[in-house]
């Protein structure tokens, strides 16, 4: 989209979520930099009214701030020269829905275009407002949530289209990418992640995958053969990450969910193609390679995190690469134009559950004392790392063009795993196994890391420890800086350098599970992060659980957050002094 493009080679903005449509969520912005940002001070803050976890970050477009909500997905347009809120939008949706999402009332933020506004919201109706009144412009049901087909994910704005994703992996929900007219609403594809060919907008002969150490057709019913009966008709592959864009080669990039239920023994086969990098063409949504990361998920690791998009040296070749941290706790860099797998190694070294990504077949080579599947169902898998929400979840990574790194933002986490039967109703949770998650054993005792990695070897650089997870996306700047927020809910900044240099530290509101994010105004730079404890990590906190049980496993490790924080949801917003 050329006003997009316009507005985010402008540093000036920051146009999108992660700031360009390669994902990289890198500024040019220089003016805080490594030897001032110690200084940075509180300029204003924004509280969005609402109590639940705050992920994504707002846009800034020409003096314009344009935030959003967890549900019920409220929206504002605050002046960025006073403050005051020019105009607010609050869709009326059916609280029925809260109880549909299965890891907190998330939402990860707005896309802009052509002087319109897209909120994706949490009942699945994509909605484009107008940026200069609120007014609403069109509205389209992009899913049911009475069957948990719901949303979380941000829509992002390629070429004349809007680009959306479903939730609901843990409601058996079909997972699927769709883009609308950016105009009218009007639904241009829809390509499915598991089923039919022609519903998955593959075709046998062109859309190719990663085989045998070569990029092969992934010829005829790809998916059909890999699922037993119709178990795909309900079988995941949900779509709720981040999406990134190449326009040279004019495709979208994203990643697929894992397969529903977390019970392996109901589900046998690859489960194709969950748990899968996508590349689609953006005006057709065509296939144009994918590639699987974990054949039949046993650990729930699920495949949605951001990919990368980043033009740098593999292997002393240079690479249209792809980057991608999945939960399964290995690192991909794989030749983003036609698939190929180049590199596949571990982020963090407690990744257990597998030995190696054979480079051959792509697949990981799986240690069977951690296979949930072959210890069967109603035994607990005992020590798996990473945890079901993996080295890394949603929180994106960022890439710095100087340091040529990835800064990404993990968590130190295994688990117990015991799956057991589950039987489908439509509308109702479908998840089929019982978890517990607690701090990587052996360790520095934390739930988390901020580490740099290179791409190029499949080598961490440097690795930061943190009491809990790191669940909050990273920023680099030309200034020299990284930064991310923590969940006990520090802002941090290191140098981008030698990220063991902490050079600023303030203690927001509440947890950090936003983006960090920077903008100019009137000759000034600001960085900011929205603070509001949840998410799968804060949900015992977010939604008030107390048992191991609860929120799918995730309370237990993460109890310890309700003596750091209490719950929030605002922005604060940080800049030098005069
Ligand atoms: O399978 C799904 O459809 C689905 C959806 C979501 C979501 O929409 O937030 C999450 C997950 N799965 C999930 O597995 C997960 O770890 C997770 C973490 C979070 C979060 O915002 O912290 N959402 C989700």
């Amino acid at each position: 989209n050329a006003d997009v493009e316009k507005l985010t080679a402008n540093p000036k903005n920051w146009a999108m979520q992660a700031g360009d449509m390669y994902n990289q969520r890198h500024s040019q912005l220089k003016q805080i930099n490594a030897g001032n940002v110690g200084k940075m001070q509180v300029a204003w803050t924004f509280s969005t009214g609402v109590l639940r976890g705050h992920e994504g970050s707002p846009l800034v477009i020409d003096g314009t701030m344009y935030l959003h909500s967890p549900f019920p997905n409220k929206v504002f347009a605050i002046e960025l020269e006073t403050q005051k809120i020019i105009w607010k939008y609050e869709p009326k949706q059916d609280p029925a829905v809260i109880p549909q999402m299965c890891c907190d009332t998330v939402n990860r933020g707005l896309a802009y275009a052509e002087g319109k506004v897209f909120l994706q919201q949490a009942d699945s109706n994509l909605v484009a407002l107008d940026a200069k009144t609120g007014k609403l412009i069109w509205t389209v049901k992009n899913g049911d949530p009475k069957l948990g087909a719901v949303n979380t994910n941000a829509p992002h704005v390629f070429k004349d289209k809007v680009i959306t994703g479903i939730s609901g992996g843990e409601w058996g929900v079909r997972g699927f990418l769709a883009a609308y007219d950016i105009n009218t609403g009007k639904q241009v594809w829809k390509g499915y992640s598991v089923g039919p060919d022609a519903e998955m907008l593959i075709d046998p002969a062109k859309t190719t995958t990663w085989t045998d150490g070569a990029v092969k057709p992934v010829g005829p019913d790809s998916s059909l053969k890999t699922w037993k009966g119709d178990q795909w008709k309900i079988g995941g592959g949900t779509t709720w990450g981040w999406f990134s864009y190449d326009k040279a080669l004019n495709s979208v990039f994203y990643g697929s969910g894992n397969p529903s239920t977390w019970n392996p023994a109901q589900r046998p086969g690859d489960n194709k193609w969950t748990m899968s990098i996508w590349s689609r063409d953006v005006d057709t949504g065509k296939v144009n390679w994918v590639y699987q990361m974990t054949p039949y998920d046993e650990w729930d690791f699920d495949g949605v995190n951001e990919m990368i998009l980043a033009d740098i040296n593999v292997k002393g070749k240079p690479t249209k690469a792809l980057v991608h941290f999945d939960r399964n706790g290995f690192a991909y860099t794989l030749d983003r134009t036609n698939g190929a797998l180049l590199v596949a190694q571990k982020y963090d070294p407690a990744v257990n559950w597998a030995t190696h990504v054979d480079m051959k077949t792509g697949r990981p080579q799986v240690v069977s004392k951690y296979s949930t599947a072959q210890n069967g169902p109603d035994v607990n898998t005992k020590g798996v790392c990473p945890a079901a929400l993996g080295t890394k979840d949603q929180q994106p990574a960022a890439f710095d063009p100087d340091t040529k790194l990835f800064y990404v933002p993990t968590n130190h986490v295994c688990m117990d795993y015991e799956p057991f039967a589950v039987e489908y109703t439509a509308g109702q949770p479908y998840v089929g196994a019982t978890l517990s998650m607690y701090p990587a054993p052996g360790s520095h005792g934390g739930m988390g890391n901020f580490i740099t990695w290179d791409a190029s070897s499949g080598k961490i650089v440097q690795s930061k420890a943190e009491k809990f997870s790191v669940w909050s996306g990273a920023l680099t700047t030309a200034g020299g800086i990284a930064c991310y927020g923590t969940l006990e809910g520090y802002l941090k900044c290191v140098d981008k350098k030698n990220i063991s240099k902490e050079l600023f530290k303030f203690k927001t509101p509440s947890g950090i599970i936003g983006n960090v994010f920077t903008y100019e105004y009137k000759g000034k730079q600001y960085l900011g992060v929205f603070s509001g404890i949840g998410g799968w990590a804060g949900i015992g906190m977010a939604a008030g659980l107390e048992k191991d049980q609860e929120g799918l496993g995730a309370v237990g490790g993460y109890r310890e957050l309700s003596q750091y924080t209490e719950l929030g949801g605002s922005l604060t917003v940080f800049t030098l002094p005069n």
